[in-house]
């Protein structure tokens, strides 16, 4: 592969209406790296994150993914969004999910053979292929997130974005998907969005700090109270030290998970 970076932003300037989100934000992410999107409720982390899937374009700037427009690489790209908005009265199962990710633009149709071969890979990887026919809504979160992660996956990206990943789910389920993109590290660049930053101790190379601006922080240097000034609380919690807090929960909902 050339030394070209996996993404690359130059001067981007995004706003909506009068407020400018992100203002000549610059950097350059090489290829297989793991980083880190932290900084302030507000601060532009989904925006970015938008940008780079070409969801926004910015009103000035460079952005260019896998060497193309964000639009062109799209289908290199997974995605796991913070939410699915799945109506519940659409009872949409596990594995329809899935292939969901394997819909092109404009592509509405059947499903070939390749996407039900991808999604069953996709499953496999997660683990839920004997979940394939459950109802999505009726999953714990644990489980939805590791669907959700099937679904970004069923693509083989070479960039995978992921915005809060362990947004809705415990300390153990935390420590799984940490495990889970340890081993996908050494397959493609990885982007994830996070409040909870002592999530990612051991995984990522270095830490992207966004406050309507970008700045790289080496992980040692994002304890500096400088820093965590500029960029908010959840900076603090990146550590070098690989444990996951005891106790620590954000849902009681979890049912018994599948290894
Ligand atoms: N579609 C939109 N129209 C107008 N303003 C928006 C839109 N999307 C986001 N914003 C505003 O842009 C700013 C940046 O939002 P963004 O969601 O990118 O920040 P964030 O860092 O991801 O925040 P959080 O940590 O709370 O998710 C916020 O002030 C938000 O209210």
């Amino acid at each position: 592969m050339s030394s070209e970076p996996v993404i690359h932003c130059r001067d981007v300037v995004v706003r909506y209406g009068p407020v400018t989100v992100l203002d000549h934000v610059s950097f350059d992410v090489p290829e297989r790296k793991t980083i880190c999107l932290v900084g302030p409720n507000g601060g532009g982390k989904s925006t970015l994150l938008k940008v780079l899937l070409g969801l926004v374009k910015p009103q000035s700037g460079t952005v260019k993914v896998l060497g193309e427009d964000p639009r062109k690489a799209r289908l290199q790209v997974g995605y796991m969004p913070q939410h699915v908005q799945i109506d519940s009265m659409f009872p949409i199962d596990v594995e329809g999910i899935v292939r969901m990710g394997r819909l092109r633009h404009g592509g509405f149709g059947f499903y070939t053979k390749e996407d039900n071969a991808a999604t069953e890979r996709a499953l496999e990887e997660v683990n839920l292929l004997d979940y394939r026919r459950e109802t999505y809504i009726n999953l714990s979160g644990g489980m939805k997130q590791r669907v959700l992660i099937a679904r970004a996956l069923v693509n083989n990206p070479q960039l995978l974005l992921l915005d809060e990943p362990t947004a809705m789910v415990d300390a153990h389920i935390e420590a799984k998907l940490l495990e889970h993109l340890k081993s996908l590290h050494n397959r493609m660049t990885i982007i994830l969005v996070t409040h909870d930053a002592s999530f990612v101790s051991g995984l990522v190379d270095e830490v992207l700090c966004i406050n309507r601006t970008a700045e790289y922080h080496p992980l040692e240097k994002v304890e500096d109270r400088a820093v965590q000034r500029l960029y908010g609380e959840s900076v603090k919690a990146v550590r070098h030290d690989h444990h996951l807090p005891h106790g620590h929960s954000h849902s009681s909902e979890e049912r018994e998970e599948p290894e």
